[in-house]
């Protein structure tokens, strides 16, 4: 297990991490994907003139760990950095600082032409399958076409045959290969997604928000796919969403972002049974009850005001301006990321655990 990072600047709080990685996974293994400290920032212009007037810190300070085979859940509202954390371990997006290790190799700063090999290993699942989908491609077509640019991984004349297997795999019937996206549903779309996906064999999938926008019996359907493939050919996820109860069926470890910054992280029962950071009881508490009929286990916490510009994000505590326990101290010092009531990593001053605190 490395290290655990150091504490370093004011605007970038780190800590121990290490609750990200189980324990029996950790024991001697690095792990498949290792980030420390991820900054991303875009440039913020002007309306009038495109003049670049300021910075938005999409991701301020992002760390954690996925063990091979491991799922790790991102959670947080629309905007809080997510997909960008995504986008730049793939690198669409450059890290501003920061480092992304996957399988031993630093990727912050490896050449287009070994990021393009790196890439097989390290594949994406959008939210919207229909629009990531090529109209005028058939299936056959999308899934074979990242193997004209590997053909390594699979021969031309084992196409037909591998797409076949590969649609029987996501639960498709393998004689619609020669169909178009239009003829299929959109949960079946995902699982063209999830087929492309799988097409060059790799370690880790990022799914962003990739059931989010099916129906809750298809959402269902298709995550347990997910956990099928998992367990079959030793996937891990990174999966990002911003509904928590999706997150919970599908990780081991769950980090939750809030403007940038991971605010906490846990194992997912721990994080299910006994959040400690406001901003996770809240989201928690918006879950909506599975069972109805009988006493909320939680009163809901209602979050006050808007979510503020990641151009210009409070001091220290990123959420103290929608915080009901922020205190002088919030905007004085910054929380950091750590170990926090015996329990997990927790960046709040008033980190209280609300499940013991009823028992
Ligand atoms: N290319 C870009 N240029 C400028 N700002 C961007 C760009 N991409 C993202 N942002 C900003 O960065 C912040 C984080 O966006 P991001 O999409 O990563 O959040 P998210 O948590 O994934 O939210 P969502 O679920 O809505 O996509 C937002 O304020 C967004 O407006």
């Amino acid at each position: 297990m490395p290290p655990n990072p150091t504490p370093t600047a004011p605007s970038a709080p780190v800590s121990s991490i290490s609750s990200l990685i189980p324990p029996a996974e950790s024991a001697g293994a690095a792990p498949l994907l290792s980030v420390r400290d991820l900054q991303t920032s875009f440039p913020l212009r002007s309306a009038l003139l495109r003049r670049v007037v300021g910075e938005i810190q999409a991701v301020a300070g992002v760390s954690f760990d996925i063990p091979a085979g491991g799922t790790l859940g991102l959670v947080g509202e629309s905007g809080s950095g997510k997909s960008t954390v995504a986008r730049t371990i793939i690198g669409l997006e450059k890290a501003r600082s920061g480092s992304i290790v996957f399988e031993g190799e630093e990727l912050t700063s490896l050449p287009k032409a070994s990021m393009r090999r790196v890439r097989r290993q390290l594949q994406m699942i959008f939210q919207d399958p229909y629009a990531s989908l090529n109209p005028r491609a058939t299936v056959e077509q999308i899934i074979s076409e990242a193997w004209e640019i590997h053909p390594d991984v699979v021969p031309r004349n084992r196409h037909r045959a591998e797409v076949r297997d590969l649609l029987e795999r996501v639960g498709l019937n393998p004689d619609h290969a020669k169909r178009y996206p239009h003829q299929f549903s959109g949960g079946q779309r995902q699982r063209i997604g999830i087929a492309r996906a799988l097409a060059l064999r790799p370690k880790l999938v990022i799914c962003d928000e990739a059931v989010s926008a099916l129906d809750v019996s298809v959402q269902a359907q298709v995550l347990n796919l997910l956990a099928d493939l998992r367990r079959d050919l030793g996937l891990a996820y990174l999966f990002i969403a911003h509904d928590l109860s999706v997150v919970r069926h599908i990780s081991d470890q769950v980090a939750v972002m809030y403007l940038g910054r991971v605010v906490e992280t846990a194992t997912q029962d721990e994080l299910f049974q006994r959040p400690l950071h406001p901003y996770t009881q809240a989201l928690l508490s918006a879950v909506p009850d599975p069972k109805p009929w009988t006493k909320p286990e939680r009163e809901p916490i209602i979050i006050g005001g808007d979510v503020p510009s990641p151009a210009d994000p409070p001091s220290c505590c990123r959420f103290r301006t929608r915080c009901w326990k922020a205190e002088d101290i919030c905007a004085e010092q910054e929380p950091v990321l750590e170990t926090r009531l015996d329990r997990h990593p927790t960046a709040c001053h008033f980190a209280t655990d609300l499940a013991g605190a009823t028992r």
